[in-house]
């Protein structure tokens, strides 16, 4: 079959249309019609399908894309014509299902509703909610979010939500590599990853605000400033991604985490067919926005399979998520990594652009959306265990809190409303003592440690999953090597009887503790600042075991002019110093990951107390013992 000319398509447009009545769909045959399978809950991908704009429909092209709304599935045909054989003019057929879609008449304001607004008490409660806008040049990307983003400004600031929370807001572009802050005339600014693997957007103004039309104003001045660079800079917008950052600190909670709510226009997948050229600039452009969607699409893929292997309790290794293969998934790391401790809600708007002479973009942005949906079997539904948190529906949740929340019991039907046991464990943590703080006479230490509680039962019943499935897999030889390798995971000397020896005089490699991080530390500090303030990090040799090359994570000499020799003690400025690998808080209370890139020196003085780790294979987390 040819390339069709738009000509072609002119000529032919009322043929396409009786062809196009004339077409009967096939029952859609995929597992997820058949329910066997469910659309993982933290990512909603949907489609807006926009009308024909004016100049579309006045060169009398049709639509190519049409809408099924009962089956959310978008149907594609284009006209063709035979290369050889007897003249002749066929409509071919596609179709992709997404979550939801909606077509040309659909409003904003519905999809506000239907898909968006569960994100704001997500993110005002301290989760982080995202929304990426994703199409060709011209589908409608910044006109959806814009209004999207003015109806964010509304519901947050409309005094609705419990409680108050400092609002804040940033607005950035990254074209390539390069990151601009769209508030502070366009400067350029660095994305880095700090010491404690956190991403910061260095050098970037975020603006506290406190009513609706100065969030507004933030962000129509955004949009301008893209708007005009485009001008100038023949259509820079298109083809930069704008992120617009909503963060939110809740004051009466000062050590849990900001909710963080992004609204993300990405740069346009593939020209308008009118736009194209071909200079060697903008194909290194296009390659480079390629690349940076293809690594979107598997990074928000990767979550939502670590995220559902997480919640069916798998302790396989999670799904590789290569977020640093670009500035856009660098950017947005915590939502991507999936040592994150962050709980994500993510929402995907492909926008399709219906003209017939685009339908070969339609369909690239249609597969795209598409192959975001990550389909895991339908969970089998558990048999209810008491003592295993992720089987238990809302009534046995709430029976469990009723029974175990203290004096005076939480309301189990304002901290669990309609969660589920799984459900429950990923709130987010200022959302879980909001909640329960709603019953009189509870405090903050008893809602915490409530939710320690749950999920010390979860990690207590997924380990011993683990080990059930450990001991099939063995076969029986080897019993003291076993329990040899059961006492190495966990951070306590190997050696019987050690424990009686003061711990700084026993200090080894392996060896776990608590440290205070001094003025030369400042990224530590900062990170434990908003972590609840303790630092943990894994002993790796003295600094004087290690030769004049090796260097810690800010890029210093770790040992200057030193020899390396594996004399203890060594000194570093007259005190005992140690090269650390630092330890960062994980999903769970009380779980860390060790991040063995992230070298400190840490000197004696600084440390103050041995700390006991075991690794739980379960979680893939470290656990500190009580
Ligand atoms: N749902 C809609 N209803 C009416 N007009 C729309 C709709 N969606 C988009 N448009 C119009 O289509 C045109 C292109 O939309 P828009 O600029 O939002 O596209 P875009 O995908 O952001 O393009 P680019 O990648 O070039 O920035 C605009 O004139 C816009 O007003």
């Amino acid at each position: 079959m040819a390339t069709i000319s738009e000509q072609f398509l002119v000529d032919h447009a009322e043929r396409y249309h009786r062809l196009v009545a004339q077409f009967r769909p096939s029952p859609l045959d995929t597992k997820a019609a058949r329910g066997a399978s469910v659309a993982s809950p933290e990512i909603i991908v949907c489609s807006r399908v926009r009308p024909m704009l004016a100049d579309e429909m006045s060169q009398g092209i049709p639509a190519g894309v049409h809408i099924r709304r009962a089956t959310n599935t978008a149907d594609v045909h284009e006209l063709r014509q035979a290369v050889r054989g007897l003249p002749m003019i066929t409509v071919s057929s596609s179709n992709y299902t997404v979550d939801k879609l909606f077509g040309p008449d659909a409003t904003t304001v519905e999809i506000y509703d239907s898909v968006v607004k569960p994100l704001i008490p997500w993110a005002w409660g301290g989760g982080i909610g995202t929304l990426f806008a994703y199409g060709q040049t011209g589908s409608g990307k910044t006109f959806t979010v814009s209004d999207l983003e003015r109806r964010v400004a509304e519901d947050l600031m409309n005094g609705s939500l419990e409680g108050a929370r400092k609002t804040y807001i940033s607005i950035i572009e990254l074209s390539g590599q390069t990151a601009f802050d769209l508030l502070n005339s366009r400067k350029q600014i660095s994305i880095l990853e700090d010491s404690f693997g956190n991403t910061q957007m260095a050098g970037v103004h975020e603006h506290q605000v406190s009513d609706k039309d100065t969030l507004l104003g933030y962000i129509e001045a955004a949009a301008s400033l893209r708007q005009t660079a485009s001008t100038l800079k023949n259509d820079t917008s298109s083809r930069s991604h704008a992120v617009c950052r909503i963060r939110l600190e809740n004051p009466q909670i000062p050590s849990a985490e900001d909710g963080v709510l992004y609204l993300i226009d990405l740069a346009g997948s593939e020209a308008a067919r009118d736009k194209v050229s071909h200079d060697a600039a903008r194909m290194k452009e296009a390659r480079e926005i390629n690349t940076s969607l293809s690594v979107l699409k598997d990074c928000i893929r990767g979550r939502a399979l670590a995220d559902a292997d997480s919640m069916a309790g798998k302790t396989t290794k999670p799904a590789y998520v290569p977020f640093r293969r670009s500035t856009l998934t660098k950017t947005l790391k915590h939502i991507f990594d999936p040592a994150s401790a962050r709980s994500c809600k993510t929402v995907v708007i492909a926008c399709v652009n219906p003209c017939l002479a685009d339908v070969g973009a339609s369909k690239n942005t249609l597969r795209f959306a598409e192959l975001l949906r990550v389909v895991v079997p339908k969970p089998k539904p558990a048999a209810y265990d008491p003592a295993v948190p992720i089987t238990w529906d809302n009534a046995q949740l709430r029976a469990w809190i009723g029974n175990n929340s203290g004096t005076p019991p939480i309301h189990a039907a304002a901290l669990a409303p309609t969660e589920t046991g799984p459900q429950l464990l990923r709130l987010p943590l200022p959302e879980f003592l909001a909640r329960s703080l709603q019953t009189p006479g509870v405090t903050a230490a008893q809602a915490q440690a409530i939710q320690t509680k749950l999920w010390a039962l979860h990690i207590d019943s997924q380990r011993g999953q683990a080990r059930a499935t450990d001991t099939i897999g063995r076969d029986g030889a080897g019993g003291t090597a076993v329990a040899r390798m059961a006492r190495l995971d966990c951070s306590a000397d190997p050696e019987d009887g050690v424990a009686r020896v003061p711990w700084r005089e026993r200090i080894r490699p392996g060896m776990v503790v608590g440290w205070v991080p001094g003025p030369e530390h400042a990224s530590v500090a900062a990170a434990a600042a908003a972590g609840g303030g303790k630092c943990y990090a894994v002993v790796l040799c003295p600094v004087g075991a290690v030769g004049p090359r090796v260097r810690d994570v800010r890029g210093a000499v770790v040992n200057p002019g030193g020899v390396a020799g594996a004399e203890p003690g060594v000194e570093r400025e007259g005190r005992e110093a140690y090269l650390c690998a630092m330890m960062t808080p994980a999903m769970a209370p009380m779980s860390f990951a060790v991040s063995l890139w992230r070298q400190e020196v840490v000197r004696m003085e600084q440390m103050e107390a041995e700390v006991l780790m075991e690794w739980d294979e379960a979680t893939r987390y470290y656990y500190m013992v009580i």
